[in-house]
């Protein structure tokens, strides 16, 4: 039976999203580990995180999961970064004063301004960014099978990422500024919301992933 690897480097959040992934599919087998070997056989990989880059990229380093991850995105499995999983995928992000990442994404992770105003109405933002919002698909994808333009995602976030090649850029969101949601470089798949959270899109989003071969 084909597995979904969830990586456990204590950072994430684990349970909901494994719920979330028996949900999207309950024949499918879900494996919470940090075995790198567990990791490199899975059909379907799973980068999942809450909390800051820095400490989530020490622990990454720490288990020696960077190689897996990296063989992972290299082998062709469907690798699914969420959250600040996605974060780590990128080059470089300016939280906690700048963190080397994993450079799996060309491109960087930056703060939204604390000063931003609601375009309409004028009010001062909150930041983080929390909460749900619409997302706005830019390229066809498999992954968006079945999930509507301006589809509803929950978001919890401080930091966006910056991809350095426009074309990666799987969707936007607008909070302040409009800015990159998801990304999507070959078997590699990245959104910032979470689709543990955001009920019917978010299981439509992780039953396509776990349909997906990595192939586009
Ligand atoms: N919810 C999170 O894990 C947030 C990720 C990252 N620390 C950010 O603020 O964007």
């Amino acid at each position: 039976m084909s597995t979904v690897a969830v990586i456990d480097y204590g950072m994430g959040n684990l349970h909901s999203v494994s719920k979330a992934l028996e949900k999207a599919d309950p024949a499918r087998r879900v494996l919470v580990t940090a075995d790198p070997e567990q990791i490199a056989r899975a059909g379907h990989v799973v980068l999942p995180g809450v909390g800051a880059i820095r400490d989530c990229m020490a622990e990454i380093r720490r288990l020696g999961l960077e190689p897996v991850i990296h063989q992972v995105a290299e082998q062709g499995t469907p690798l699914l970064g969420v959250c600040v999983g996605m974060q780590a995928m990128m080059e470089y992000s300016a939280e906690n004063d700048g963190t080397r990442c994993l450079g799996l994404l060309p491109g960087k992770v930056l703060a939204f301004n604390k000063a931003m105003r609601d375009p309409l109405s004028d009010e001062p933002l909150k930041i983080p960014h929390m909460g749900w919002n619409q997302i706005y698909p830019q390229v066809e994808h498999p992954l968006w099978q079945g999930i509507a333009n301006g589809a509803r995602f929950y978001f919890v976030h401080s930091y966006y990422v910056e991809p350095s090649e426009p074309d990666l850029i799987a969707a936007s969101c607008n909070y302040g500024i409009p800015f990159t949601c998801a990304l999507a470089k070959g078997n590699v798949f990245a959104v910032q919301f979470h689709p543990e959270k955001s009920q019917h899109a978010g299981i439509q989003l992780y039953t396509n992933f776990l349909n997906w071969d990595g192939s586009l």
